[in-house]
C-alpha cells in the first residue's frame, strides 16, 4: 500500500548554506516581521480546505542547519501547546531548567515591596520620573525575597549589583542570553558580549553567595525560599540514592541555575508588564480614571489593597488582561522542539524542528479581536461588568499545555497588587504638552518598552494624610 503523500510547510526562499537569513536581516522586531512575511509569502497560497485558518499561516525558515516551523493561528497553536503538548515540549539546547516549586507566602511579601515602592514615589512629586527602575526594583526583591528569603534596602550594593547585572543582561543589544533562549539569533552579529560576561560574572558572585549562605545554615526544619527547597531535595536524593539502582542526582549547578533561571523569567517579564501598564494608563486617562474609581469604591482609603480583593476588582483585572494581549512580553512564546516525527493541522513536521508560535499574531487577528490595535479593556468584562477569562482562543499570554509559564499565578498577583497599591495613591499623568511616549516594543529578551517619565501625583486623600 503506498504511503500517504507527505505535505510539509511551505518554505520561505531558501539558499544553500544560509537558508533564509537574508529574508531576517536588518529587521530585529522578530514579532513584526514574521507576520510580515505571513503576509507576502501566505497570500501565494491555496486557502487551506475545510478549515477558516488563513492561507500560509503556517511556514518554515531554514536558519543555517535549523529548520523552523512559524505558526500563526490559534487552532495550529492549540495543537502543538495542547493537544499534542507532549510532542512538542522539546526545547533547543539552552540550559534553560524548570524550577522546583515551593510553597511559599507570597501576598505579604509582595504587599511590603509595593508598601516601599509607593514610598519612593511619594519622594518624587512634582517631578517627571523614570518609573522603570522603581518597578525593577520592587519585582526584583520579591523574587529575591522567594529565592534567597533576603530583602534590600535602595542602595544596598549587593542589590544594585544585581539589579546592574540584569540590566546589563537585558539591555546588551543581540546578547548572549537572547542568543540561549532563540538560538537561531546567533547567525546576528554580537555586539556587546563583553559586558555581558561581566554581568555573568556578577551573577554567578551572588548566586554563589547565597548559595555558601543557605548551605551553612540548612540543618533546622524550616523552608523559607527556594534555595532552601532545593538544598532540601538534594539531601534527600543524596540519602536514598544508596537503595535506587540509577542513582538520582541535583548538583549544586543545577540548584544555582534553576535560580538563575527563575530570575530569568520573572523578574524582566513581570516589571515589563507592569511598564506596559503604566504606558497605557497614560495613554488612555478614561482606564486609569475607572481603576480609580473601582479601588475608591470597594476599598477606600482606609487599609490596603490585598490579593483577597482580585474578585472585588474586575475591572483592574480586565485591564491587565487586555495590557499581556495588545503587548505580550513573549511575543514569539519560547521555541519549542518536535521530540518525534508529527503534523499541525495537514502538514507534515520533522522530529527536531523548532516551532515558533507567534503570539502576536494571535492577540492581534482580526478576525478573533475586534479592533485589535485599541486597548479596550471591555473586552474582558460582560455587560454585567464581570470577568471573562479568555474573550477568544487566541488568547495565550502565558502559553498553555506542559510548557505553559510555571510563574503565571506569581506574575499576576505581582502585576494585580503593584498596580491597585499604586493606582490607590497616585495619579499617573504627564506634564502639560508633553507628547505622549511612544507605543512601540522592541524586540529582545522580553518585548522592551521605550524608556518614558511619567508624573506620579499623590491623590488628594493621601496628601492631606487621611
Ligand atoms: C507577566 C509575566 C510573565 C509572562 C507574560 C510570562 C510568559 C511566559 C511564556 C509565554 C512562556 C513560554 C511558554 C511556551 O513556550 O509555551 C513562559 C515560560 C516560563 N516562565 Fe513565564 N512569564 C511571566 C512571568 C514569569 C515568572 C514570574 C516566572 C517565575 C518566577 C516565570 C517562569 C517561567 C518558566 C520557568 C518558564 C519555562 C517553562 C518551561 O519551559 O516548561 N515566568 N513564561
Amino acid at each position: 500500500k503506498a504511503e500517504p503523500r507527505r505535505k510539509y510547510p511551505r518554505s520561505l526562499p531558501s539558499l544553500p548554506i544560509i537558508g533564509s537569513l537574508l529574508h531576517l536581516t536588518g529587521n530585529c522586531q522578530f514579532h513584526l516581521l514574521f507576520p510580515s512575511l505571513q503576509k507576502k509569502y501566505g497570500s501565494l497560497y491555496p486557502p487551506q480546505r475545510g478549515t477558516h485558518i488563513t492561507e500560509g499561516s503556517l511556514y518554515s525558515l531554514q536558519m543555517g542547519s535549523q529548520y523552523m516551523v512559524v505558526v500563526n493561528h490559534y487552532l495550529h497553536a492549540k495543537e502543538v501547546l495542547l493537544k499534542k503538548g507532549k510532542t512538542f515540549a522539546g526545547r533547543p539546547h539552552t540550559g534553560f531548567t524548570q524550577p522546583q516549586r515551593a510553597k511559599l507566602t507570597i501576598g505579604p511579601r509582595v504587599c511590603r515591596e509595593a508598601a516601599s515602592l509607593c514610598e519612593s514615589l511619594s519622594s518624587f512629586q512634582d517631578a517627571l520620573l523614570d518609573m522603570a527602575p522603581e518597578l525593577n526594583r520592587a519585582v526584583t526583591n520579591v523574587v529575591c525575597s522567594l529565592c534567597f528569603n533576603s530583602c534590600y534596602r535602595r542602595g544596598d550594593p549587593e542589590f544594585e549589583a544585581m539589579l546592574q547585572y540584569n540590566e546589563g543582561i537585558v539591555n546588551t543589544v543581540g546578547q548572549k542570553s537572547l542568543v540561549d533562549i532563540f538560538p537561531w539569533l546567533q547567525v546576528f552579529p554580537n555586539k556587546d558580549l563583553a559586558l555581558l560576561r561581566s554581568c555573568i560574572e556578577v551573577r554567578d558572585q551572588l548566586l554563589q553567595k547565597k548559595f555558601k549562605e543557605h548551605k551553612k545554615a540548612l540543618g533546622s526544619d524550616s523552608v523559607n525560599d527556594l534555595m532552601d527547597a532545593l538544598l532540601r531535595v538534594q539531601l534527600n536524593m543524596e540519602n536514598n540514592n544508596s537503595q535506587l539502582a540509577l542513582p538520582l542526582e541535583l548538583t549544586d549547578d543545577h540548584i544555582l541555575m534553576t535560580v538563575a533561571d527563575i530570575f530569568g523569567a520573572g523578574v524582566e517579564t513581570t516589571s515589563t508588564v507592569l511598564k506596559w501598564a503604566v504606558l497605557y494608563l497614560l495613554h488612555y486617562p478614561e482606564v486609569q480614571r475607572k481603576i480609580r474609581e473601582e479601588l475608591d469604591q470597594k476599598i477606600g482609603f482606609e487599609r490596603h489593597p490585598q490579593l483577597s480583593d482580585r474578585q472585588q476588582l474586575p475591572y483592574l483585572e480586565a485591564t491587565i488582561s487586555e495590557v499581556l494581549r495588545i503587548r505580550p512580553v513573549s511575543p514569539l512564546l519560547l521555541p519549542h522542539v518536535a521530540l518525534t516525527d508529527t503534523s499541525i493541522g495537514e502538514y507534515t513536521i520533522r522530529k527536531g524542528a523548532q516551532v515558533l508560535v507567534n503570539l502576536w499574531s494571535l492577540h492581534h487577528d482580526e478576525k478573533e479581536w475586534d479592533k485589535p490595535e485599541e486597548f479596550n479593556p471591555g473586552r474582558f468584562l460582560d455587560e454585567e461588568g464581570n470577568r471573562i477569562y479568555s474573550p477568544s482562543p487566541s488568547y495565550l499570554p502565558f502559553g498553555a499545555g506542559s510548557r505553559v509559564c510555571l510563574g503565571e499565578a506569581l506574575a499576576k498577583m505581582e502585576i494585580f497588587l503593584f498596580l491597585a497599591w499604586i493606582l490607590q495613591r497616585f495619579t499617573l499623568e504627564l506634564l502639560p504638552g508633553q507628547p505622549l511616549p511612544a507605543l512601540e516594543g522592541k524586540f529582545g529578551v522580553v518585548l522592551q518598552v521605550q524608556q518614558f517619565k511619567v508624573m506620579a501625583r499623590l491623590r488628594a486623600a493621601w496628601r492631606d494624610g487621611v
